[in-house]
């Protein structure tokens, strides 16, 4: 049975709460203001470091900081990465599902990987995956495609259907010549119709009879 991977920030998890306690958490320290909840999810998509960069950008930072402040942003997420983040409605079941239809399941996140293994576990949601593979594993971070082969190949497989939130994602299944499925309520930044897709979602329960329509 093909597999399905999926995308983590925005679209098994509404993780912004907690990337922006932490982000803050940092910059109020720094004598910095802190940032609102819409304006650090701009910030989502490219991994933790990249978050902090445009953090730094938008407060007119020296770059030369980047280091000490990224690995600070880093640590403050780690000590706290689920406390506010909440799974999307729907999720649990459709997972169940999925798999109870024999799909194994993957997940490919540019999250730094032991931040979404924790925050997996912490929600409950780590037994659903048979692989995962996260930020730092491998240099390449999506829309390269090299992670989500990784996640596949680790699956023992030689495609996926990909299931993700935002024009990364989209971007990451065309690379790869892969089905994709867009989570409309995610952190994209563009409007869903202009994102290359296979087919859009908006609610999880529709999740399993998309995937049976691809077979
Ligand atoms: O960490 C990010 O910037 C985004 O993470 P995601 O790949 O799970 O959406
Ligand atoms: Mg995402």
């Amino acid at each position: 049975m093909i597999p399905v991977v999926f995308d983590l920030d925005g679209t098994l998890v509404d993780s912004v709460p907690d990337l922006a306690a932490a982000l803050n958490r940092v910059f109020t320290a720094e004598g910095q203001a802190a940032f609102d909840l819409p304006t650090v999810t701009s910030f989502v998509g490219k991994g933790l470091a990249n978050l902090v960069a445009r953090a730094m950008e938008a407060r007119g930072l020296d770059p030369a900081d980047h280091k000490r402040l990224a690995a600070s942003v880093l640590a403050a997420y780690e000590a706290e990465p689920s406390a506010r983040t909440r799974i999307y409605p729907g999720v649990t079941g459709a997972l169940d599902a999925l798999r109870a239809k024999g799909h194994p399941l993957g997940l490919c996140t540019n999250k730094p990987e032991a931040a979404a293994l924790m925050l997996l576990r912490d929600l409950g949601l780590a037994h659903h995956f048979d692989a995962v593979v996260g930020g730092g594993r491998i240099p390449a971070l999506k829309p390269d495609p090299a992670p989500l082969w990784l996640c596949i190949r680790e699956l023992g497989a030689e495609s996926a259907i990909y299931v993700g939130d935002s024009e990364v994602d989209a971007e990451t299944a065309q690379a790869a010549r892969l089905p994709f499925l867009l989570y409309t309520e995610g952190y994209r930044k563009s409007p869903a119709a202009e994102l290359p897709q296979t087919a859009a979602f908006s609610d999880f329960a529709e999740l399993p009879g998309l995937v049976a329509a691809q077979l």
